[in-house]
């Protein structure tokens, strides 16, 4: 679903990111600029160490408040510029951004039940449940996931679940206030390839079914296929290619797009690509599909 006519959720502007101290800084964004609309699912693409994940950190508010990063450039959400802002900025969206890792055990907590964990999601996004009611929209969001026996989840520790549970636990708890756009950095890639599969397509279902937006982030064009209707393609800090899925695949022109298009994995989801040295064309200029353009009601 793409409603081109509707303010974006979030639009990134000119944004550049440097590492360092006053003196010696490392540039690693270069001028990243991105939209998502209502309900669009859009994928960021490119290798290792391309940006896509500080890209994703930046956009939930993660990075901007240590001395050693370096911002600029503007990044709207619900009316909010988080380009210079600090922890408040994220506090501020409290949960109208959900964000999914790659390790989904890991960014549950170890040490609290997962009964816990999902009141204190709950009661963020609404102060006055009370706990039984949260027990009672836990236990369906777990249902909605496909957890066979909630009840039990619940009373379970993360290293007492599979991955592929704690999987499905993350996605319920990120989706159970609603948020307007979830942030998903390649989520399961720590786990098998099959619950990676299974992962994408239970958030397209749900995210389909509660309209929220998802910024994807992944190393392999193969996974977005089923999953995005937009893509950018990022190399080294700069967007390269810009365009509905279906354009970059079927009528991909700039060459890095190409390259990563034929490293694909036979399976998708599976490790890196094996993508050539890096070639001075992979430097080309930007390259925006027909109607892919920033809409006019851009603008905060
Ligand atoms: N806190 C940090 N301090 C210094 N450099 C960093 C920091 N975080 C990331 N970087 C550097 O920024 C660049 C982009 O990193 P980023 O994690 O966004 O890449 P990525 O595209 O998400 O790669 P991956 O798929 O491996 O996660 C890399 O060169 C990385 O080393």
């Amino acid at each position: 679903m793409n409603n081109a006519l509707q303010k974006p959720v979030l639009t990134i502007r000119d944004l550049r990111l440097a590492f360092g101290d006053r003196r010696h800084q490392t540039p690693v964004l270069h001028g990243i600029s991105l939209h998502i609309q209502p309900g669009e699912k859009v994928a960021l693409v490119g290798e290792s160490g391309s940006g896509k994940s500080v890209t994703a950190r930046l956009a939930m508010g993660l990075l901007q408040d240590s001395k050693r990063t370096h911002v600029s450039g503007s990044i709207w959400f619900d009316g909010i510029d988080a380009a210079k802002g600090g922890p408040e900025i994220a506090r501020r969206r409290g949960n109208r951004v959900a964000m999914i890792f790659q390790d989904p055990t890991s960014a549950l907590n170890p040490t609290f039940k997962i009964r816990g964990q999902f009141r204190d999601v709950l009661r963020s996004g609404d102060r006055s449940i009370s706990k039984d009611e949260a027990d009672r929209r836990a236990e369906a969001a777990l249902a909605e996931v496909s957890i066979p026996d909630p009840k039990r989840a619940l009373d379970s520790y993360a290293f007492q679940l599979s991955g592929g549970m704690n999987q499905r636990v993350m996605i319920a708890m990120s989706l159970a206030n609603r948020p307007q756009l979830l942030i998903a950095d390649e989520p399961g890639t720590a786990l098998d390839v099959t619950v990676q599969a299974q992962t994408l397509n239970l958030m397209h279902e749900l995210t389909e079914k509660t309209g929220t937006s998802v910024l994807l982030i992944s190393h392999n064009l193969g996974v977005v296929r089923e999953f995005a209707d937009r893509v950018y393609v990022i190399y080294r800090g700069r967007i390269v290619e810009h365009g509905t899925t279906a354009q970059l695949f079927n009528d991909p022109r700039h060459p890095y797009t190409r390259a990563l298009l034929a490293a694909i994995p036979k399976i998708s989801g599976g490790g890196l690509p094996d993508l050539p040295e890096r070639s001075p064309e992979f430097e080309n200029p930007l390259i925006t599909h027909e109607g892919c353009g920033e809409p006019a009601e851009a603008l905060s």
